[in-house]
């Protein structure tokens, strides 16, 4: 819902967003609402409130933007039974009052009373943060031109040109259903669902299964046993891990330092952390995994053989996975060298495998004793160099939200029934980590502070040194775990693909004009909600010419995205090649990857250029579109899925389709949208 901004000009306007959560209302036939003074919401009319989207599994969101210096507003959460009329359950409790003019995110509970006997509790969080009139009018303008009185709530929507509202004839095909999700096509499993665990996805324990522990302990999503044979082969020379070739193994120590946020009820002793008493909770193993799993993508991607191992994994085939708090206990001796122990496993399976040609190993772990730390150091020793990555998050909200995310995907809490005691269990678990803690200080390491909650942080770098560790570096200060979606689409069919001719620089078929303006009503409903986004197109006119249509958002172009060079066969056929360079096309049909067009480029050479869009896309806060080319687009979709990269140059990048990829901390998903019918395109789909 875009809430009429005030009409008078663009002044400052706050960005409200009210987002409730619930493991348990999905099962329920009740649809949260939210309702109060604002006639916008129903002047505290329950049969005029307003419905709240479902964002995540247990999660649901109303987000609306308000001049900044509204009245006072109070509302209140309601839940509507969704099969009939019946009476709605209001909140618990007084009046929430939303202030005005400022940035702030604010965590309660809200009380709904069931039965006489039964009550639901929900968390709510409540998110205000001024927008800055760039902001409001780039996304304001996205709206303008679609803007219509909503047929419901007499608030402004965004509504897509229906069937009676095609501006003209031949535009009539432009038009799109209201509900996207017609137009999702099934995808092939590149990616994940968002809900499996990012640890169950990396290395399965060659130590472990040697010692007999069999397969099927392995936990559900985890990659195929034989894994390590199918240790990819080197890519060429230019990835060859030589002799001298540093070799680093990145300990990463996944939960942070474990400075625990108060829980909400009680007060913890900081006396032995270093740092001041206000000292709060590190980022829980989730997003460590998931950020050496990026990290992990990102290097593959660039060739570098790289493997990400996660301790927890390993502890769980070893020891189970309802291993409760006191098995983290500083002071449980045989807790203490469980996990010592598993951890060496895992180091011994990472060290091993760099023997046999590893360039980077990722050890996902807690590692929060000095002792501990030694022993990998040890381990290491004249064989690689360890960089210690630690990530640190004061922010108690991202914490708390990443401790019941943990809590709702770990495969340590998969059989817990009661979500809470899950929590209070993690946190114990916490508090144990707690005790123990030593800061990294300790030869090479890089200390991520804050880098989480998007405002900005902070990063300490100690004894770094060498091409592969600046890399790291580099993508560790641009990447963060917002979660946004990315949307890539080709152009719109070029004259060139219609006469089978590869690169060039022709304009759009008809059919590729009506994908433009299709692409463009699918923009502006997909991101109607977001308060701003970019696109982003090649220099050729294809693609630029696919853009034109979008409207209200900044356009930008990158001559990195412009399509592979096909040097001395561009503007040929496939069969003109075969004919009249029978040599290069042969050469090219057996080894599509690394071949290069004479005064051309291989896919080598557009992954390599690609890479600052990977960076500056893993950088970006707020949505982007990406209008590119097949060569370029398999590039980067095949960051975002980790394919290996033997494949691709096979990858199935259709015209007239959007990919959209979900970055987040459950990690990437993925969704494809086909806006046109193959066969007749111009039909209605
Ligand atoms: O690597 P292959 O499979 O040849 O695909 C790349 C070719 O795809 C094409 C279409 O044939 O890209 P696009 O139309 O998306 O710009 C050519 O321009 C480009 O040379």
């Amino acid at each position: 819902m875009a809430t009429a901004a005030s009409s008078g000009g663009v002044s400052d306007h706050q960005y409200v967003s009210v987002k409730l959560e619930s493991s348990r209302l999905a099962a329920l036939d009740l649809a949260p609402h939210l309702f109060g003074s604002h006639p916008a919401a129903g002047s505290w009319d329950p049969t005029k409130a307003l419905p709240m989207e479902r964002a995540a599994a247990a999660i649901w969101e109303l987000s609306c933007v308000l001049p900044s210096r509204h009245e006072t507003l109070d509302f209140k959460l309601l839940l509507k039974p969704k099969a009939d009329s019946s009476e709605c359950i209001v909140e618990e409790g007084p009046n929430r009052p939303l202030g005005c003019g400022s940035n702030q995110v604010e965590m309660t509970d809200a009380v709904f009373k069931l039965t006489e006997k039964d009550s639901l509790e929900c968390k709510v969080w409540v998110e205000t943060e001024m927008l800055s009139p760039f902001d409001l009018a780039a996304s304001w303008k996205a709206h303008q031109e679609n803007l219509q009185p909503s047929r419901v709530r007499g608030t402004y929507d965004v509504v897509m040109n229906t069937e009676t509202e095609a501006r003209d004839e031949n535009d009539f095909a432009s038009g799109l259903e209201l509900d996207l999700e017609k137009y999702v096509v099934p995808t092939t499993p590149n990616m994940g669902s968002g809900v499996v665990y990012a640890a169950n996805l990396t290395e399965n324990p060659r130590s472990l299964l040697d010692t007999g522990i069999s397969p099927n302990n392995l936990i559900k999503g985890d990659a195929p046993l034989n894994h390590y044979a199918n240790t990819k082969k080197d890519v060429d020379g230019r990835h060859t891990p030589s002799q001298e070739e540093q070799k680093a193994v990145f300990v990463d120590r996944g939960v942070g330092s474990p400075r625990f946020a108060r829980p909400t009820n009680e007060t913890v002793s900081t006396s032995n952390i270093k740092q001041d008493s206000e000292a709060k909770l590190g980022m829980p193993a989730a997003e460590g995994a998931v950020a050496a799993a990026k990290l992990t993508r990102y290097l593959r991607w660039l060739g570098h053989e790289t493997k990400h191992f996660n301790v927890g994994k390993y502890r769980r085939l070893k020891h189970g996975t309802n291993q409760t708090a006191d098995f983290f206990r500083g002071d449980n001796k045989e807790g203490v060298e469980a996990r010592n122990e598993v951890a060496a496993l895992a180091m011994e399976d990472m060290l091993s495998w760099m023997e046999e040609g590893g360039q980077v190993g990722i050890c996902d772990a807690t590692n929060s004793t000095r002792s501990r730390r030694n022993m990998l150091m040890k381990m290491a020793e004249g064989k690689c160099k360890i960089i210690f990555v630690e990530t640190i998050c004061n922010d108690q909200d991202v914490l708390e939200r990443n401790i019941r995310l943990k809590v709702q995907q770990s495969p340590d809490y998969a059989e817990q029934t009661d979500f809470e005691a899950g929590v209070r269990d993690f946190k114990e678990r916490l508090a144990y980590y707690e005790k123990v803690y030593e800061p990294v200080d300790e030869g090479s390491y890089i200390k991520m502070i804050d880098m989480v909650s998007g405002n900005g942080g902070q990063l300490q770098i100690n004894n770094i040194s060498g091409y592969l560790p600046g890399r790291i570096v580099f993508f560790l200060v641009n990447c963060h775990l917002t979660p946004r979606p990315i949307l890539l689409t080709r152009h719109g069919e070029s004259l060139d693909n219609v006469r089978g001719r590869i690169g060039g620089d022709s304009s759009l078929s008809e059919v590729g004009e009506v994908y433009s303006r299709k692409l463009a009503s699918f923009v502006e409903k997909r991101l109607k909600s977001e308060r701003t986004a970019s696109i982003w197109t090649s220099t050729l006119q294809r693609t630029i010419l696919t853009a034109q249509p979008i409207i209200g958002f900044p356009k930008i172009q990158w001559r990195a995205l412009d399509e592979i060079n096909a040097g001395v066969c561009d503007g040929m056929t496939y069969d003109e090649v075969k004919k009249n360079k029978p040599e290069e096309y042969e050469s090219r049909r057996k080894d599509k990857l690394r071949y290069r067009y004479p005064r051309g480029e291989s896919y080598l050479d557009v992954i390599q250029r690609l890479e600052p869009v990977i960076i500056e896309l893993e950088r970006q806060r707020a949505p982007v579109v990406v209008i590119a080319h097949q060569a370029v687009l398999r590039s980067l979709y095949a960051y975002f899925a980790d394919k290996p990269l033997e494949e691709v140059p096979k990858i199935e990048i259709p015209l007239h389709t959007i990919i959209e990829i979900k970055m987040g901390v459950t990690g990437v998903e993925e969704k494809r949208y086909k806006l046109m019918d193959a066969v007749n395109p111009t039909a209605e789909v």
